[in-house]
C-alpha cells in the first residue's frame, strides 16, 4: 500500500495546478491516504467556502509553513491564515505534532491566549485561520528597545497568568518567546503558535529538545529530563531582554555551545533596572539554574515586591492601557492589492517573492 506521502509527492508531480484536480471534490471515498491522515484535526471542506477569501499579503515564513493576511469577503473580516504543505509535515515527521497543535490550542480559551478560529486541508495544504494582529513583541521591541517598566509589568503579569492556565491544563508550551507574542488592536498580548507544545501531566518530564535556543532552560538545552518550570526560564529572557534591550546570553550556532554559555556567564543585570525587577530576574527567581527554584506558582508572583498593588484578573490587565503600543499598531488596512484565491491550495510562492508586509 502507498504511505500519504508517495500519495502526496504523486500528486505534485502530476496534477500541480490543473483545473481539474483543483476542482475534484475531496470528499470521494475510500478517502486517500493523504488526506485521512490530517482528519479529524483538519476537515475538508468545499472549495467554494475557500473562494470568499482574498490574499492581502504574506506575514511571515516561519519553520513550518506560511502565514498570510486575509480578507474572508462574506463576513468582511481580516484573518491570518497559516498554510503548511502537507508533504513537508510527512518528511520532517511532525504529523503528530501538527495534530497536537491544533487539538491544544482548540482547548485553550483564554484572554491572552490568540484562539484558533478555522481550521481545514485542502489536497496539499493544511490551514489554520485565527484573528489577524497586526503586531507582535518582537516588532515592538525591535522598534523602541527597552520597554518602560510598566509596561514590563503589565506583560509579565499577562504572561504570568496564561503560563499559569496552560500548565493547570498540563500543557507545556516551549516556544515562549517575543516573535510569539502578538498584540492586539488594545495593545494586549495574545500568546500564539502552540506547534511545539504538548500535554505534560504535573510530576511528568520530558525530554525533547526543543524550543528557540535563546529561550531555553538549561535543562533543556542538556535533554532533560525538564518540566513546566522551562516555560519560566524562557519568560526570564523575555522580560530580561524587554527591560534591558538585550538578551541575558548572546546566541550561540547550536544547543551544546548555549549550554556551556548559559551555565557558565553570569548575565549581568543592569544596575539602572529597579530593585524589584532585578530581585524578579536574577538567580534565584526566573533565571535561576536549578528549575526547582525557579518562581513557578501564581501565588509566587502575587506576593512578589515588583508586583506590587497589581490584580491578577484578566480583565482588569486588560483596561490598563498600552499607550506606547497603541501609537506603533499598523491600524490602516493593508494597501497591497488583495489576490483573489481561485484555489487557496495551489503554490504560493510565486505571489510572495516580493510581497512581506512591513
Ligand atoms: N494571527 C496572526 N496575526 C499576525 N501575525 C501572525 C499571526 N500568526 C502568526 N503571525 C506571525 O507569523 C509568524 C510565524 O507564525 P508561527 O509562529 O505560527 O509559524 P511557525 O512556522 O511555527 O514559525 P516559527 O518557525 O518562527 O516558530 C509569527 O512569529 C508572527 O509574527
Amino acid at each position: 500500500m502507498r504511505s500519504g506521502l508517495e500519495e502526496l509527492l504523486e500528486l505534485q508531480g502530476h496534477q500541480c495546478l490543473h483545473q481539474e484536480t483543483i476542482e475534484k471534490p475531496l470528499s470521494e471515498w475510500p478517502v486517500p491516504q493523504f488526506i485521512e491522515l490530517f482528519l479529524p484535526e483538519f476537515p475538508i471542506r468545499p472549495i467554494r467556502g475557500q473562494q470568499q477569501l482574498k490574499i492581502l499579503g504574506l506575514v511571515a515564513k516561519g519553520s513550518f509553513g506560511t502565514v498570510l493576511k486575509v480578507l474572508d469577503c462574506a463576513q468582511k473580516a481580516v484573518f491570518a491564515v497559516k498554510v503548511v504543505s502537507k508533504v513537508k509535515v510527512l518528511q520532517k515527521d511532525t504529523l503528530r505534532q501538527c495534530k497536537e497543535e491544533v487539538s491544544i490550542q482548540r482547548q485553550i480559551n483564554h484572554p491572552f491566549v490568540h484562539s484558533l478560529g478555522d481550521t481545514w486541508q485542502g489536497r496539499r495544504h493544511l490551514f489554520i485561520m485565527c484573528s489577524y494582529c497586526s503586531t507582535d513583541l518582537y516588532s515592538l521591541w525591535s522598534a523602541v528597545g527597552c520597554f518602560p517598566e510598566a509596561s514590563v509589568r503589565l506583560f509579565a503579569a499577562e504572561l504570568v497568568l496564561v503560563l499559569c492556565y496552560l500548565h493547570d491544563l498540563a500543557i507545556i508550551h516551549r516556544d515562549v518567546k517575543m516573535e510569539n507574542i502578538l498584540l492586539d488592536e488594545r495593545g494586549h498580548l495574545k500568546l500564539t503558535d502552540f506547534g511545539l507544545s504538548r500535554h505534560l501531566p504535573r510530576g511528568a518530564r520530558a525530554y525533547t529538545i526543543c524550543g528557540t535556543l535563546q529561550y531555553m532552560a538549561p535543562e533543556v538545552l542538556s535533554g532533560g529530563p525538564y518540566n513546566h518550570a522551562a516555560d519560566w526560564w524562557s519568560l526570564g529572557v523575555l522580560l530580561f531582554s524587554l527591560a534591558t534591550g538585550k538578551f541575558p546570553v548572546a546566541a550561540e550556532r547550536d544547543h551544546v555551545a548555549m549550554l556551556a554559555s548559559v551555565t557558565h556567564c553570569d548575565s549581568e543585570i543592569p544596575t539602572s533596572l529597579k530593585k524589584e525587577l532585578s530581585l524578579l530576574l536574577q538567580e534565584v527567581r526566573l533565571l535561576c539554574q536549578n528549575p526547582l527554584h525557579r518562581l513557578r506558582y501564581l501565588h509566587h508572583f502575587q506576593v512578589h515586591p515588583f508586583f506590587r498593588g497589581v490584580a491578577f484578573d484578566p480583565e482588569l490587565l486588560q483596561k490598563q492601557p498600552v499607550s506606547f503600543v497603541m501609537e506603533t499598531q499598523d491600524t490602516q488596512p493593508s494597501p497591497l492589492e488583495s489576490i483573489a484565491f481561485k484555489d487557496f491550495d495551489c503554490d504560493l510562492e510565486p505571489f510572495f517573492v516580493h510581497s512581506i508586509l512591513p
